[in-house]
């Protein structure tokens, strides 16, 4: 092994600044503790351009990458160790020379809305005001609900649930998994079924990113690896790579494991907004690797190039 991959008695996690980044690394931090005592993990924070452009969708300004550019770059330049991230916020392909050293178990996936005055969302009123900047969620909301109005929201968690209390919105949406990972569950009104709302890919899911020569910190990080989430999200993220999507392409997806055979249910939203492909793709993998189930054309094939035709008008 090269020097840089030896055993290190101390360790650098980056984090971004937000509540939920440092409640998660901080996660990962203290089961470290518990599988390497003997090394030291500090966390060290980093500033990312998602954090600091708060006042636009993020699909006009780049999207995924804003939040990992800066932590995968202090990787590269071995300012930092490891770093935890939100999977949903992953772009669909990683810097060379960095990977996904763990994947670990998978949170609830599903989103959640949080009424100002506790109302179901089918007891929302006529024309109510819903929080949210995610296309993924206004696509398939107004799909039910063609009459919300839909009002953008970005922030942080802590910064979204002020405002709703503050009354600029009749309600919000936001992932089950954040809420939970902070203690918050009790905020939760109603968690919406995949019916309603399918969630966004990997999300509920935290992927530790590393330089994918340091064997030291994968192996460390082994204890905490859950194969069946790692595998469901590759599938969802080879999905995203055929799809190409992203903030721009509103594409939601859900994988599930059942021995080998994994299934993606699939949906995304036509380039107005309007029109829903919902698909249930099928498919056996030959072997559900611990790289991640090949996404094959088999899977794909039997929805995804419906899915493909609703976006690109071919397969
Ligand atoms: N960039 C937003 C973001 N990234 C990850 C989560 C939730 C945690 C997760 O999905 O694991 C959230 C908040 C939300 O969508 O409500």
């Amino acid at each position: 092994m090269t020097p840089l991959t030896q055993a290190r008695s101390r360790l650098v996690l980056g984090t971004r600044g937000s509540k939920l980044a440092v409640c998660q690394s901080e996660w990962v931090q203290a089961r470290l503790k518990e599988l390497a005592p003997d090394v030291d993990v500090t966390l060290r924070r980093i500033q990312t351009s998602g954090d600091k452009i708060l006042d636009v969708p993020l699909a006009k300004i780049g999207g995924k990458g804003l939040f990992v550019k800066e932590i995968e770059e202090a990787l590269l330049h071995r300012e930092i160790d490891l770093a935890v991230h939100s999977m949903k916020d992953v772009p669909a392909e990683l810097q060379p020379g960095l990977a996904l050293l763990c994947v670990p178990r998978r949170e609830d996936p599903r989103d959640a809305l949080i009424s100002r005055d506790g109302r179901s969302f089918k007891d929302l009123p006529h024309g109510a005001r819903i929080g949210t900047s995610s296309l993924r969620r206004q696509a398939q909301l107004l799909r039910v609900r063609p009459d919300f109005s839909i009002e953008m929201l970005r922030g942080n968690l802590d910064t979204r649930l002020r405002k709703l209390r503050e009354g600029q919105y009749d309600a919000i949406v936001l992932a089950a998994a954040g809420l939970r990972r902070l203690g918050w569950a009790k905020e939760i009104t109603e968690l919406l079924d995949f019916e309603t709302c399918l969630p966004a890919i990997g999300q509920g899911a935290l992927g530790i990113e590393g330089r994918e020569d340091d064997d030291f910190v994968r192996s460390l990080l082994s204890g905490m690896e859950d194969r069946e989430t790692r595998t469901t999200v590759m599938a969802e993220r080879a999905l995203l790579r055929r799809l190409q999507g992203g903030c721009q392409v509103p594409i939601a997806a859900y994988a599930t494991m059942h021995g080998a055979r994994v299934s993606i249910d699939a949906l995304v939203a036509g380039l107005d907004g309007k029109e829903i492909v919902r698909e249930r793709a099928e498919g056996a993998a030959e072997e559900a690797e611990s790289l991640g189930v090949r996404v094959g054309e088999r899977v794909l094939a039997r929805g995804g190039d419906r899915i493909l035709q609703s976006i690109y008008g071919k397969a």
